[in-house]
């Protein structure tokens, strides 16, 4: 399991359940601020161990929590296997789609909204802090909403970027565009409780080659986030018991 500096309690703040009333885009920029100080963003740019992973436990609070995963829980039936979507992505158990700001609020999930929101929030905050270290980065406006099934196996060792002539010619362009843009990955659970006896850890490797003995686990309690540099780790999910929700936006250049 993840110790410091990789893991961090974000402290209480806003939390509760929302409605489109609230200044969900002020709230969400207050939370990154809350949650990102000029360290953890260095090492989420800088630092060469587990691709500068970090766990921010606590950036939404217990109920709003709670709210995200009955979103998320009444949006399954949308989600398809990922052999539906496409074939470049063999060895996951998941179920996804695709949504954005603009369907979350179209559809009436005002805690979804938000947690893009914050998404996009954390990205402006990397970008601010983090310039000198890199390029900058920039939030994409389509977000992965993924639940693995109780029972799943999970999803094979992997990276979610590579640079553009390390990708397979025959997938399409835009796919290779998308995959080489990726630089940071940005996962936010959401699961209302989670106990360690589901496993569903995401398990990531230290070395870039995949070490068996040189991993951390980070299990996905709801209202926490994950970051690390698309490129630089090799990770996978483990096998879960319980229905496993998960929010992904990826920080492209
Ligand atoms: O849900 C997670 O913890 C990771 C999922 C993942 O690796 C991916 O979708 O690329
Ligand atoms: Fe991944």
């Amino acid at each position: 399991s993840l110790a410091p500096p990789m893991m961090r309690q974000v402290p209480q703040g806003f939390d509760g359940t929302v409605s489109f009333a609230s200044d969900l885009s002020t709230e969400a920029a207050r939370r990154a601020t809350a949650a990102l100080d000029a360290e953890t963003v260095s090492r989420v740019t800088s630092a060469s161990d587990y691709g500068g992973l970090v766990c921010l436990m606590n950036i939404i609070g217990p109920k709003l929590t709670v709210q995200m995963n009955m979103e998320a829980k009444a949006l399954r039936q949308s989600l398809q296997p990922s052999t539906y979507w496409n074939r470049w992505q063999e060895g996951r158990g998941d179920a996804y789609r695709l949504i954005d700001k603009e369907t979350c609020e179209l559809m009436g999930y005002s805690a979804l909204t938000f947690a893009v929101h914050l998404l996009a929030a954390v990205c402006q905050r990397l970008d601010e802090l983090g310039r000198g270290g890199s390029t900058g980065v920039r939030p994409t406006s389509k977000l992965q909403l993924a639940c693995f099934p109780a029972g799943s196996e999970g999803y094979v060792a992997h990276t979610d970027g590579s640079a553009l002539e390390e990708l397979e010619d025959s997938m399409p362009p835009d796919q290779r565009a998308m995959i080489s843009s990726r630089r940071v990955t940005a996962i936010l659970y959401l699961n209302d409780h989670w106990d360690e006896s589901y496993d569903g850890a995401l398990r990531a490797y230290g070395a870039e080659s995949r070490a068996e003995d040189s991993y951390v686990d980070a299990l996905p309690h709801g209202g926490s986030l994950i970051l690390f540099r698309s490129r630089d780790v090799i990770h996978e999910v483990r096998p879960t018991s319980h229905d496993r929700y998960a929010l992904t936006m990826w920080y492209v250049t």
